[in-house]
């Protein structure tokens, strides 16, 4: 296990317990999906009653990473990119889920999706993760 994940001060703003202006993202995972959950209060939005983009981006960047580290793949995001089909109203529970599409070379293509209580599309990003010595 890598140092980071063993190292219980660290400040990650998506996923540290101890990040007080933290997301405090808990991950499960079943059999080849990562899965958070997330509910947006007041203080994310942007538009008014809207979750901010940033920060939707911002978890599905998170939760394809937890994919990755959780199989012990010490990996950045290389380059990213989110489609937003459907606002986030502030208060609803947001389920992000994310997969591996592909492995090319160093590349970790992965895929991830926001849905929104109903079970409709909120965003689905897409990235391209490469290994680093951490
Ligand atoms: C417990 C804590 C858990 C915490 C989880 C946190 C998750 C957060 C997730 C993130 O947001 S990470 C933060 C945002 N990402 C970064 O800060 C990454 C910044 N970029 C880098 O550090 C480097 O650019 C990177 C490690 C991604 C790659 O550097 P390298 O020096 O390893 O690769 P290099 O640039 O030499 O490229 C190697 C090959 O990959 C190719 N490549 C690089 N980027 C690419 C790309 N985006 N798409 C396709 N190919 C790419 C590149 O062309 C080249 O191809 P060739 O080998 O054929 O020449």
């Amino acid at each position: 296990m890598s140092k980071l994940l063993k190292d219980s001060n660290h400040m990650c703003f998506a996923c540290s317990p101890k990040n007080p202006i933290g997301l405090k993202l808990v991950f499960e995972h079943e059999g080849d999906i990562c899965r958070a959950s997330f509910i947006a209060g007041p203080e994310h939005q942007g538009w008014n009653g809207v979750m901010h983009g940033g920060l939707l981006t911002t978890i599905l960047d998170e939760v394809m990473a937890q994919w990755l580290w959780s199989r012990e793949l010490s990996a950045m995001t290389a380059e990213m990119t989110t489609r937003f089909v459907n606002p986030v109203p502030i208060g609803a529970k947001l389920t992000i889920e994310s997969r591996l599409v592909a492995n090319k070379r160093r590349l970790f293509l992965m895929e991830a999706d926001a849905l929104l209580p109903d079970g409709s599309v909120a965003a689905k990003a897409t990235a391209k993760f490469m290994p680093v010595k951490v």
